[in-house]
């Protein structure tokens, strides 16, 4: 019986860590269990600049609570007016990491994303010659295509044509949700991967819907039904190095999830390697647990792995009802509930 695990430290390859007094009170989270985190750029006003990046990441610097080390990853919010050169130039200076894709609309703050894929082809172009990852919300906007059916058709609509334009491109496809998306990225070729949340692999629809309407178990892409969750639960246990761990953690005050026109999110980051664990222990892989949270990803993204080792241990674990930031009230994922896993550091 195993009772603890030691692995190479993690990282996070998808977060929000938003700013101001919300980023004060959440980076501290991710920077217990993870040591470098793609941050998610969808600020108001969006990270669109080189300079804007930069003073991001000094801001998340400051933020990051005494003794701990964190290195944030910094990404660019891609908008219909992105020039390739600035891009370019802040992936050559070491200020982005990658660049991000939201469909106008899709999800929290897209509102300036891009409204039409081709208007940013010279953009991606300049991406794909400078080996520069794009990072991608995977869902089309259109009114009259179903919430649950939106990640599977922009694989058909967008996904799919775009590599077929611009093949040695480097995608990410994040926070995948649908057994259509496990599919595409398992046939696609090596320069194309994924990452998978915690809650995918834990929740599927039913768990938002059934016995009152909850919340905060609502997320973009939305939670499908249970034969999506099993598809992501075997892409994420089986060994594949296309896919990885991104939390996809975001926090929303209590009250603008409790409302007649909820916000989406879910804040997972508190939690998140004793909930990743959980499915790995019971999908008997605890041995691929490492390669999952900690290899895959370095090793898509051309970084090395971290050297420094962590251990969680099974030991029960209660998550608080709702944890106070400070600038907030935040339900986290799994509140009230206990985790067979705790995260020692
Ligand atoms: N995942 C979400 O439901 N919300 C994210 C945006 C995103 O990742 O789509 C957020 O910024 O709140
Ligand atoms: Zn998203
Ligand atoms: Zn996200």
């Amino acid at each position: 019986m195993t009772s603890t695990l030691t692995i190479r430290r993690p990282d996070d390859w998808h977060v929000h860590l938003r700013d101001g007094a919300m980023l004060a009170g959440v980076v501290g989270h991710t920077a217990r269990q993870f040591a470098r985190a793609i941050v998610m750029p969808n600020l108001t006003p969006p990270v669109t600049t080189v300079a804007a990046g930069a003073a991001y990441r000094e801001r998340i610097l400051a933020a990051v609570p005494e003794g701990m080390s964190f290195t944030p990853l910094m990404t660019a919010y891609l908008t219909d007016n992105s020039d390739p050169a600035e891009l370019v130039r802040g992936f050559a200076e070491g200020v982005f990491t990658a660049a991000k894709l939201y469909p106008a609309g899709a999800t929290t703050n897209s509102d300036s994303g891009v409204t039409d894929i081709l208007k940013i082809q010279g953009v991606l172009e300049a991406m794909a010659d400078a080996g520069m990852p794009l990072c991608i919300h995977g869902e089309v906007t259109q009114p009259h295509v179903d919430v649950f059916d939106r990640e599977a058709v922009f694989i058909d609509q967008i996904l799919e044509p775009l590599l077929g334009r611009i093949p040695h491109l480097r995608v990410i496809f994040e926070h995948i949700t649908t057994a259509e998306a496990v599919q595409f990225v398992e046939s696609a070729p090596a320069n194309v991967a994924a990452t998978i949340t915690p809650q995918h692999l834990h929740i599927n629809r039913n768990a938002m819907l059934v016995g009152g309407i909850r919340p905060h178990m609502y997320c973009l892409p939305v939670a499908k039904r249970e034969t999506h969750r099993q598809a992501l639960r075997k892409a994420a246990t089986g060994g594949n190095p296309k896919f990885f761990l991104g939390t996809d953690s975001a926090p929303h005050a209590r009250e603008a999830k409790e409302s007649a026109c909820g916000c989406a999110g879910i804040y997972n980051s508190p939690f998140a390697l004793e909930s990743y664990l959980t499915v790995f222990e019971d999908e008997g892989a605890l041995g691929r647990f490492e390669d999952f949270a900690s290899r895959f990803g370095p090793a898509f993204y051309r970084l090395p792995v971290n050297e420094e080792m962590v251990t969680l241990e099974r030991v029960e674990t209660e998550v608080p009802a709702s944890l106070d930031v400070g600038a907030a009230h935040l339900v986290p994922f799994h509140a009230g509930e206990t985790l067979r896993w705790r995260f020692v550091g």
